[in-house]
């Protein structure tokens, strides 16, 4: 094939790292430089040029998405010679070799992958069958234990403990705990990274059979990598492999869950005449966008340091949208998405990013309403969130007892020790007696068929689903599922979990109240009680809506899954303090940074046009809170920004078409204010009127003041003096 095409594409530098010849090498260059683009070149070089054979390959890269979309691009170059590389995630590649290799890996043949929902069961009963107390030994604590161990390399053995006692214990909980893998034959995902690494440590011949076999380690988004990353690549590539390695500080988003952007230093020392480029030429963005995100990092302490440019136009300013509150926001993003469609965009080349999952509801929501199809990556709709359905399984069993699904969803949830064989027995009852699991169990109970302690629990879980229903009956729809959601159980039961994971299912739960107060039926439902309507949108929504594979469609994920990717079109929202930087990162120089670096990766996913939404009120996990723009908005270069503003007047709050991109001077009668008109607050000072909703006592407008940021006022108490 002709070498010209696999370089045709590319700069001088680009170029020169992918014809470089066989050595270590770093690429270290900013976003939308080229580095994946670069890494693929590279191993289409290897193969179609030196000859390498696929074989000889190894790629890794950060996430599924990201491996499939590697892979799929070799192929374009190369077609199908590429088959029989060893490309994918370093959890993904480590399994591989463990299956290859499961009998010195001292592993059953069929051994199986626990996630981390199968991890936190099993780590539970640990402490349980420990006789140690649940509250003082949290299961999750033991479970971060055990994995950040991991993490670094370390077995119980290697653990000194001497000066901690509470160390200690962990220290056991992980002995007894990695016992228990052992003889079920189990591999946690850490494990998956320490079991291959000690595979390769202690088996000479596997080690150097693999060392000679990769001749070339091609590494992406290598900012990220872990201690035991780390590891495994030093050991793997011996003195003989070559690794290229491409990342960019300015995108390491992981420190948090352990990874060590010292990496890339450490790899210019560890690794033999390591050859550094540098990528300075930016094709994905436009250079408004491109000239933005630099000048965000650049406030930032101790970067390698970069210097990224383009030879593409400004391009269109950045919008930012100042919502009135989430749902405004919602709307806006849905209105701009339309927008762009009538211009010819496609739905696939919208994307929106937040920075917590639990911020996906309301835009779901608003792009179902408007009939957009939307894909959400690297986590789950909301509706159909682990959490969430536990929370309408009890909904479901108040409103209808005879719900099989829901009772066998939460009969043992929180746990009340209701085991397989008690609901085994309860299956048989029901199918032989051709009556509901429900039915079966109040059955059960009062024949004695079941044990007097299987027997009390389940008589404790009807009892507690009847009061449930007693309690709400005359309840709100909000309320009724706020008492649910914390008499069931179930919030506790997530409280008392710990961890990330378990934190977002708390929000997620505090979030449902929140749809709940937020709904309004549609006319089919009209007629409905609140709940029983409300239960069937949750259904609809949670089966329906998401595209399918093939189907063009707005593209919805956070900011961390959505490293490494670019779109045409790009709504960040939620861009307040508080959201975005975190609360708690604002505290913390070192996770400010990170967020900050968050940010810049959110920035620089958006090729043409960038959207930067913030809503002065915002209901997120059941409570409502006010917030300034984020100081992200703030440190923007200002000429690169625009503001968006109304510029009807509506009488219905939310209504269509409150938005428009210029201000205009349209008078508000009875207010004697117009928008665009300068007013004085007697504590605000002055500032200028951007937004009008709302008519006679209930208006209220919003006003951009100069030195106090933007603020929602009520016309009626604000005493505005025009001036
Ligand atoms: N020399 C080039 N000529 C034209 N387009 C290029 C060139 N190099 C890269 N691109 C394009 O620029 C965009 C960004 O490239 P790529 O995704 O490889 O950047 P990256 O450095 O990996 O970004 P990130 O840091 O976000 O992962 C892609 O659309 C890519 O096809
Ligand atoms: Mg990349």
């Amino acid at each position: 094939m002709d070498i010209s095409l696999l370089l045709d594409g590319l700069n001088e530098k680009q170029r020169q790292a992918v014809a470089a010849p066989a050595q270590n090498m770093l690429v270290l260059a900013g976003a939308g430089s080229g580095k994946t683009r670069v890494l693929v070149h590279r191993i289409a070089y290897l193969l179609q040029v030196e000859g390498v054979s696929p074989y000889e390959l190894m790629a890794v890269t950060f996430t599924n998405k990201a491996a499939a979309e590697m892979r799929h691009r070799v192929a374009d170059l190369v077609g199908a010679r590429f088959q029989g590389i060893w490309l994918g995630t370093f959890h993904g590649l480590a399994h591989r070799l463990l299956r290859a290799h499961y009998r010195d890996a001292k592993l059953p043949e069929d051994f199986q992958i626990l996630d981390s929902d199968d991890q936190y069961r099993l780590v539970k009963r640990i402490i349980r069958g420990m006789n140690l107390d649940e509250k003082q030994w949290p299961p999750k604590q033991a479970m971060w234990f055990i994995n950040g161990q991991k993490d670094e390399g370390l077995r119980p053995e290697h653990i000194d403990w001497s000066s901690n006692p509470i160390e200690r214990q962990l220290v056991e909980i992980y002995r007894t705990y990695q016992d228990a893998c052992e003889r079920a034959g189990l591999v946690d995902f850490a494990e998956l990274l320490l079991r291959a690494l000690e595979l390769l440590r202690n088996n000479k011949a596997i080690l150097e059979h693999y060392q000679k076999r990769f001749r070339h380690i091609l590494v992406d988004e290598f900012q990220d990598t872990n201690a035991i990353q780390y590891a495994w690549l030093r050991l793997l590539a011996g003195t003989s492999s070559k690794v290229m390695i491409v990342g960019d500080d300015d995108q390491s988003i992981y420190g948090w869950r352990g990874a060590r952007v010292e990496n890339i230093q450490n790899f210019r020392n560890d690794f033999a005449d390591v050859d550094v480029i540098r990528l300075e030429q930016n094709y994905r963005s436009s250079a408004t966008i491109l000239r933005s995100a630099n000048e965000l990092i650049a406030h930032n302490q101790g970067r390698l340091g970069k210097n990224l440019w383009t030879e593409g136009a400004d391009g269109d300013p950045i919008s930012v949208y100042a919502a009135f509150n989430e749902v405004d926001e919602a709307r806006f993003v849905v209105a701009k998405i339309r927008h762009h469609l009538q211009n010819g965009a496609a739905l696939s080349e919208c994307a929106i990013l937040y920075r917590n999952n639990a911020q996906s509801r309301v835009l779901e929501e608003a792009l179902m309403q408007e009939q957009l199809a939307y894909r959400i990556y690297g986590g789950v709709r909301f509706f159909e969130r682990q959490e969430v359905k536990d929370a309408l399984a009890y909904l479901r069993l108040m409103n209808n007892r005879h719900d099989d699904a829901s009772f066998e969803r939460v009969v043992n949830t929180p746990t009340r020790g209701i085991g397989q064989r008690t609901l085994e027995l309860l299956r048989q009852v029901a199918r032989e007696r051709r009556v509901s699991l429900w039915n079966g169990a109040a059955q059960a109970v009062s024949e004695k068929l079941l044990t007097s302690r299987a027997a009390n629990a389940l008589q404790g879980f009807i009892q507690l689903v009847d009061n449930l229903a007693a309690q709400t009956s005359q309840m709100e729809l909000a309320d009724q599922s706020d008492y649910v959601i914390r008499n069931s159980g179930l919030l506790a039961m997530y409280q008392n979990e710990k961890g990330e994971k378990a934190e977002a299912r708390v929000e997620n739960l505090q979030e449902l109240v929140t749809a709940t107060r937020q709904f309004v039926p549609d006319a089919n439902s009209e007629e409905l009680a609140p709940l029983v309507a409300f239960l069937s949108h949750a259904a609809l929504e949670a089966g329906d809506n998401q595209a399918e594979a093939d189907e063009s469609a707005v593209q919805l994920m956070t900011l961390h899954s959505a490293k490494g990717l670019e779109f045409p079109i790009v709504f960040l929202v939620g861009m307040e303090e508080g959201m975005f930087p975190s609360q708690q990162s604002a505290e913390e120089a070192g996770r400010l940074e990170e967020e900050r670096r968050l940010a810049y990766v959110g920035m620089t996913r958006a090729m043409r046009k960038l959207y930067l939404c913030h809503a002065e009120s915002r209901r997120l996990y059941g409570k409502e809170s006010f917030h300034s723009r984020s100081r992200f908005i703030r440190e923007l270069p200002q000429d690169c920004l625009e503001e968006i503003r109304l510029t009807t007047q509506v009488s219905q709050p939310m209504g269509g078409g409150r938005f428009s991109d210029t201000a205009t001077a349209a008078s508000f009668d009875s207010t004697g204010l117009s928008l665009g008109q300068r007013v004085l607050h007697p504590k605000f000072g002055e500032g200028v009127i951007l937004q009008y909703e709302g008519s006679g006592a209930q208006s209220r407008v919003q006003v951009q003041f100069d030195h106090s940021g933007s603020k929602w006022l009520v016309v009626a108490f604000a005493r505005l003096q025009p001036l």
